[in-house]
């Protein structure tokens, strides 16, 4: 039966049509063994994730994130804590448009997104699009421009210069994957570092891998995923983390914040041996892969907190898209064995929208010098 067999993790399938919407990454998804016995053992010698309760003392929060916390769910036999992005993320969202309204009230300065999308991936339309309604939802404007796909570095980088000096923009954002005639580099470079709210600019990077430095900005999904554990209240001093993959977007930031926050990190990648046991070591596991399922229950750590960024669409003829998005981490078998962790989707897809609203409101503070 389809849904059964969509139910297990060893199964689901890669969708054909987003293979094709998906240039540069080639399909990955794990065909993975039966479930062995032994993991069941784990689940009892489950210790306690959660000594305290979520705190909230971070990015502009509210008394609603003791309620995400509170609404954590947990189904029959799946007993971590679900780290609801959702949830959180709209709180952030509505905490952002307080504090656009207070800034325009009191300056008259409204904060401005320029996004630019260069080609026609249906996923990068839909997630620009979303970006678009998320920052009219709060209240900072958004400007976009859409280029052709053959367009030249020239053009990209003519856009850009634009807005860098532009007052009303406050921060620029470039879709990728660029096309593949385009060097990312180059364009990347050209965004002012001031105005780089993806956090993308190698002087960003840079600030935020060196001791003693901030960056401007930090890139919205591993930002996200932070802000995430620290509003469950994950305890990050001193304990293992391990993240998965090592993009310039996500795990390689990822990996830097997490020890910025006193953890110590592993960083497991495609030439990593025995994944699973270096993985199994961790309280902490980002998973930024981009294959479908890759962890499984018995790479986990009993108790250990479960950040799930991958975004996989899997074959699914019961759902109207005729697909469905599942993350890095099989969340069937994972939700068994750990405290806590992100679902996909409502983990950190929704964060990582609320991130860019909170880097772009900060980018308007910081260059009208408004508190
Ligand atoms: N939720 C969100 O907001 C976002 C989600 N994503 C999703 O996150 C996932 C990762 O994205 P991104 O970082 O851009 O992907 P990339 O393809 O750029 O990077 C993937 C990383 O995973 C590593 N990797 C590949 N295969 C394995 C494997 N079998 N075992 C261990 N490591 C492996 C690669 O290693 P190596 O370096 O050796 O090649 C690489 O470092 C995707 O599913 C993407 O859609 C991305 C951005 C935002
Ligand atoms: N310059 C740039 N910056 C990015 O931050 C960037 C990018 N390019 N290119 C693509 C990736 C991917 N990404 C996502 C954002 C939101 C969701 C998201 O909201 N996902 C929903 C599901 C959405 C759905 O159902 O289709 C969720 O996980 O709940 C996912 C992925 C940002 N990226």
């Amino acid at each position: 039966m389809a849904s059964s067999i969509l139910s297990d993790c060893s199964s689901a399938r890669l969708l054909p049509l987003r293979r094709a919407l998906l240039p540069q990454r080639a399909p990955r998804i794990r065909p993975c063994p039966a479930l062995a016995s032994p993991r069941r053992l784990l689940i009892a010698a489950r210790p306690q994730l959660f000594p305290r309760p979520p705190r909230m003392d971070s990015v502009p929060t509210a008394a609603a994130a003791a309620s995400s916390a509170e609404s954590a769910t947990a189904s029959a036999d799946a007993s971590a804590k679900v780290i609801d992005g959702k949830l959180v993320a709209k709180q952030v969202r509505e905490e952002i448009a307080v504090e656009v309204t207070k800034m325009k009230d009191a300056i008259g300065i409204v904060p401005g997104l320029a996004v630019i999308l260069v080609g026609s991936r249906k996923d990068s339309q839909t997630y620009v699009r979303n970006k678009k309604k998320a920052c009219e939802a709060v209240g900072i404007k958004s400007y976009e421009v859409n280029l052709p796909e053959d367009s030249s570095e020239e053009e990209v980088i003519k856009h850009i210069s634009g807005f860098n000096s532009d007052p009303s923009v406050h921060g620029i954002l470039v879709q990728l994957p660029l096309p593949r005639h385009m060097n990312d580099e180059n364009i990347l470079n050209a965004v002012s570092i001031e105005k780089d709210v993806d956090g993308f600019h190698p002087l960003n990077i840079g600030r935020l891998a060196m001791q003693g430095r901030d960056p401007f900005f930090v890139p919205c999904t591993p930002k996200g995923c932070m802000e995430l554990l620290h509003r469950y209240g994950v305890e990050i001093k001193g304990k293992r983390a391990v993240v998965i993959g090592r993009s310039n977007i996500v795990g390689m930031p990822a990996a830097l914040l997490l020890q910025k926050a006193n953890a110590t990190v592993s960083i497991v990648h495609s030439q990593t041996k025995n994944p699973e046991q270096i993985t199994r070591q961790a309280d902490i596991v980002i998973a930024a892969v981009g294959v479908a399922n890759l962890v499984r229950g018995n790479w986990i750590k009993p108790g250990a907190a479960i950040i799930d960024v991958g975004i996989n669409p899997v074959d699914d003829p019961e759902s109207p898209r005729g697909y469905r998005l599942v993350g890095d981490v099989c969340y069937e078998e994972a939700s068994k064995v750990a405290g806590a962790i992100t679902p996909v989707p409502g983990g950190v897809g929704p964060m990582t929208i609320a991130m860019l609203l909170s880097n772009t409101l900060e980018s308007a503070k910081r260059i009208h010098k408004f508190k």
